[in-house]
């Protein structure tokens, strides 16, 4: 695979392409980051941008987990001691699922966002900034709450997280591109400048195949979850033998979370899976890439139970050793 397609593959959008196109010409050291409110235990949500992270790694480059406790903080999610001690927990969680610990840095927003120049820039964005204009970029991440202040400081202090982290390449799940759009428009105006943005697709719910998944709504699988546990999410998931599902009774569209697992979760780590079958049955099938077992599922060569079995296997094996670390961790 060639540095492009390693950068953009199952990337939902990017922004500019030209600007992507440039990095993958020469990505050896450049840096790219994501960043993460601390929350103790890793789930598929960290772990799609983290899958993005390791092909990056893979393309010669940097990265950078900026472990985001004072947005944490601003986003109201404990006390200061708390969300520092989960941000320790999610380190080893990260080494542990595969990140390649040579090429990886882990930095505190508190290390850099205190200080005099860096405040002092976040309140002159204050002054450009309409609260209206901010409140957009925070829309999708600040949930159902009411806007507070720190909603408002938030996403202008992810904008110059950028700069300071001397970055060459945003990464983060769709739901942070509001927030890259704002950087774009307001890095220039403080004369610093606009870096690419790369965005993971957000994966649907588990159980209902709509909406977004994350650990607060809905069924999502974590490094918390035993082997049985997660056979049993896997299990229960919406699989229809289709990769287009019928939106529901109330109309609102659906996916195939079942096939989502397998794009976005287990192709890009495995060259090859192979799905287990009594002879009776057909005996096993083997799998190089993603089209041709969703296209076996549509065809009903490859039944929806067999592949549910398949995903469980092998996501159980991506999640082992974080698994294993937590268990140490919490002794
Ligand atoms: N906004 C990210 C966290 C984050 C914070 C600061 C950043 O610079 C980057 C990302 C989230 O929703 O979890």
């Amino acid at each position: 695979m060639d540095a492009y397609e390693l950068l953009t593959r199952n990337a939902e959008e990017v922004v500019t392409d030209e600007e992507i196109r440039d990095l993958a010409e020469d990505p050896e050291g450049k840096r790219a980051y994501v960043g993460y409110e601390p929350s103790g235990v890793l789930h598929l949500g960290h772990l799609l941008t983290a899958n993005k992270l390791i092909d990056l790694q893979e393309a010669g480059m940097d990265v950078v987990i900026l472990l985001a406790d004072v947005h944490a903080y601003l986003n109201d999610k404990g006390t200061f001691d708390e969300i520092r001690e989960t941000a320790e927990q999610m380190k080893a969680q990260f080494l542990a699922y595969g990140l390649d610990e040579a090429q990886t840095e882990f930095v505190y927003g508190s290390e850099f966002q205190l200080d005099e120049e860096y405040v002092l820039d976040l309140h002159t964005l204050e002054v450009d900034t309409t609260m209206n204009r901010a409140q957009r970029a925070m829309a999708e991440i600040q949930g159902d709450e009411t806007a507070k202040v720190s909603h408002l400081v938030y996403p202008l202090m992810q904008t110059l997280d950028i700069e300071y982290l001397d970055l060459d390449l945003a990464v983060g799940g769709l739901d942070q591109r509001k927030v890259h759009m704002l950087a774009r428009e307001k890095l220039p105006e403080v004369d610093y400048v606009v870096r690419p943005a790369l965005h993971t697709p957000i994966v649907a719910d588990l159980t209902s195949g709509e909406g977004k998944m994350s650990s607060s709504e809905g069924v999502t699988i974590s490094m918390e979850d035993s082997t049985e546990e997660l056979e049993e999410k896997v299990n229960s998931a919406y699989c229809p033998p289709t990769r287009d599902p019928e939106a529901d009774d109330e109309g609102n569209e659906r996916e195939n979370p079942v096939l989502e697992l397998f794009e976005y979760h287990v192709f890009p780590r495995f060259d090859e899976l192979v799905v287990e079958r009594p002879e009776k049955y057909g005996g096993d099938l083997t799998y190089e890439d993603y089209e041709t077992l969703a296209d076996d599922l549509e065809s009903g060569e490859l039944h929806p139970a067999d592949a549910k079995g398949t995903l469980a296997t092998y996501l159980d094996e991506l999640i082992a050793p974080g698994r294993e670390k937590l268990r140490e961790i919490r002794g």
